[in-house]
């Protein structure tokens, strides 16, 4: 029988509450069929880890986790220490030190979920980010000179690669092919950044010959927001820089109802390091510790993981679960205006599991 190493870090906030539910969901899963199991291997990293020993995981951390077949990450940021801190000492040490340069975040609107636009039916809103995970404006180049005096600067300098820019492109082109509609939404900025975002529209251009089965247009990223909004349907599959994406992303879950549902793979997709995934939200300090977060976005994050592990029976078989559970408002959550706790929907999914 197949054993898949999965290494968990729940790291802060809600993290704690939906990675173990989903640990949960994925154990009932393998219980239920004979064809796999999971080694789960846990790691306590993250604003404690902070507290206890002045960083967020240790220094050979990456090393710990490189051989496992895929992580499964809740989120990075804790109330008392400051978000740069949290976010770039765990999450994004991971992303980067594993050149996990592709994020990819789907959104539907699940059933039962009751999304905000009144003109917008399930149908209409099917949709792949995605983002670039390795540069741009997260690159992480800059800094700050003449500190606390009156002449202070501070730079943080977006880095674009041709490389970079050439993989990113051809991975959301394959993606953009691999979908029925094979369309893909360029997103840019290329009227007011003049330099990176130009190369950016040049190499989308040039990749695009490789896949002419491929529609595909480009959009201005403060108009991509609207066309989101107003015409839904008219997007697929989009690919944007990292911020850029990052804000896109969440209001495409907020489109499809809940910042609670979305799901993301942190994918290498070269295969030379494990891939990372995780719900979109972050550790959510406003309901934390108190049992009341969604964990549907760990558990659509969980079908992600199973299907980069090649289980797409078993991934689909998870998704459907999902699907069952959101579509019976009973078990909604509070942020879907529901009563359910993280538990009960936990419980749902995996009843549904066992009595396949
Ligand atoms: N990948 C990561 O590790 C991420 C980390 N963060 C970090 O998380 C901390 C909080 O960030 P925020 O901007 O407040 O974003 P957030 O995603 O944590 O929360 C935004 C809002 O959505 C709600 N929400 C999010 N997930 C939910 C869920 N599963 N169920 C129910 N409601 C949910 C929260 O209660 C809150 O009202 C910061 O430290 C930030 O840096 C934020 C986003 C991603
Ligand atoms: C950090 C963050 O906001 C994200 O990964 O989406
Ligand atoms: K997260
Ligand atoms: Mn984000």
């Amino acid at each position: 029988m197949k054993t898949y190493k999965i290494a968990c870090i729940p790291g802060d906030g809600i993290g704690k509450e939906v990675i173990p539910a989903g640990q949960e969901v994925l154990q009932a899963l393998a219980a239920a069929g004979p064809d796999f199991r999971f080694e789960f291997s846990s790691f306590g990293w993250g604003g404690d880890w902070y507290r206890a020993h002045g960083r967020m995981m240790p220094d050979d951390g990456l090393a710990q986790i490189r051989d496992v077949d895929a992580i499964l990450f809740g989120s990075a940021g804790d109330p008392q220490i400051p978000d740069h801190v949290t976010l770039w000492g765990l999450r994004l040490k991971i992303c980067q030190g594993f050149d996990q340069y592709a994020n990819v975040r789907p959104t539907r609107i699940l059933p039962g979920i009751d999304a905000p636009l009144k003109r917008c039916t399930p149908r209409d809103l099917d949709w792949v980010i995605v983002r670039e995970n390795s540069e741009g404006e997260y690159a992480g180049v800059g800094g700050r000179v003449h500190q606390g005096h009156p002449i202070e600067v501070a730079t943080d300098v977006s880095i674009l690669t041709r490389a970079g820019v050439e993989r990113i492109m051809r991975f959301a082109f394959k993606l953009a092919q691999s979908r029925p509609r094979k369309q893909l939404t360029v997103v840019t900025k290329s009227n007011a950044q003049r330099h990176g975002m130009v190369m950016w529209d040049e190499i989308a251009l040039q990749i695009s010959k490789e896949f002419p089965d491929v529609k595909w247009d480009k959009e201005l990223v403060d108009a991509c927001t609207a066309r989101m909004v107003n015409r839904p349907a008219s997007l697929d599959t989009l690919v944007a820089t990292n911020l850029h994406a990052d804000v896109l992303s969440d209001l495409a879950a907020a489109l499809a109802g809940s910042l609670g549902i979305a799901p993301t793979g942190n994918i290498d997709p070269e295969r030379r390091y494990p891939s990372m995934f995780e719900p979109i939200h972050g550790s959510a300090f406003d309901i934390m510790g108190k049992g009341l977060a969604n964990p549907v976005g760990t558990f659509w994050s969980c079908v992600m993981l199973l299907e980069h592990l090649g289980e797409r029976e078993t991934a689909a078989r998870l998704m459907k679960a999902i699907e069952e559970v959101t579509a019976d408002t009973r078990l909604h959550t509070g942020d879907l205006g529901g009563k359910a706790k993280t538990a009960d929907v936990t419980a749902a999914v995996c009843q549904r599991l066992k009595n396949r």
